[in-house]
């Protein structure tokens, strides 16, 4: 729901332990859209800015406080709101995001216990008028999720943690999916490819 009777563009993020398949969707996504004459931007958090990127490379590999990880995390998303998401919504132009501030309350809120509190402050003073039109969030059982993990990459620094933790972030991105029906769809991950292919059309076609 972006402000502002000029802005054309819609604000799509994707969501999900890791693990549950949201980066195989993004390009599909893409390609849907453009193929319905949409100009898309993917992008992604941490990231999607040069600074941002470096705050990525930080977040992924450093151990760190968890408030400070908290505040890195918005620190790269003010700079991704204000270069990238803004200027092309403005511009008429979709974002889709692999990952918004909904990670922020499912990792550092859920799986790692931040209070609620700081997270809703944070929200507010990085992104008050601004929230996804659409958040994707790809939902798996810890297991579907890890078998997938170990079986496609080398771990980063989340993706080391143990069950518990995800499990924790599952559970908070569900209680997200719960409080925000309108913004958030929850998306059976344990399906095969194409069939959540045919479940994101009908998503996406209700939003043209
Ligand atoms: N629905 C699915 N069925 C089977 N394998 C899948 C499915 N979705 C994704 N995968 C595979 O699982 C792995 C992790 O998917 P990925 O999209 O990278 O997850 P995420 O971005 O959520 O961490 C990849 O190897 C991908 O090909
Ligand atoms: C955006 C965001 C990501 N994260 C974490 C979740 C992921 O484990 C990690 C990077 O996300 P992601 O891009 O999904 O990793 P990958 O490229 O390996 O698929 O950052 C948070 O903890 N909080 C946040 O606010």
């Amino acid at each position: 729901m972006t402000q502002g009777s000029t802005v054309k563009g819609k604000f799509i993020t994707f969501e999900g332990i890791d693990g549950a398949g949201k980066s195989t969707h993004i390009g599909f996504v893409n390609d849907f859209l453009a193929s319905r004459g949409k100009t898309v931007v993917s992008s992604r958090e941490p990231g999607g800015t040069p600074l941002g990127e470096k705050l990525r490379e930080l977040l992924l590999h450093e151990k760190m406080h968890l408030e400070t990880e908290a505040l890195l995390m918005f620190a790269s998303r003010r700079e991704h709101v204000a270069q990238v998401i803004e200027p092309n919504l403005a511009q008429g132009n979709w974002v889709l995001s692999d990952r918004f501030t909904d990670a922020s309350f499912a990792y550092q809120s859920g799986g790692r216990g931040l209070d609620r509190a700081k997270m809703e402050a944070l929200e507010a003073w990085v992104h008050p008028h601004l929230q996804p039109d659409l958040t994707l969030l790809f939902d798996v059982p810890l297991e579907v999720a890890r078998e997938r993990l170990d079986a496609t990459r080398t771990l980063d620094k989340f993706e080391r943690e143990q069950a518990d933790f995800f499990q924790k972030c599952r559970n908070e991105y569900l209680r997200r999916a719960a409080q925000f029906p309108d913004r958030i769809v929850v998306v059976d991950s344990t399906r095969t490819i194409g069939e959540i292919q045919l479940r994101l059309a009908g998503v996406l076609e209700k939003l043209l």
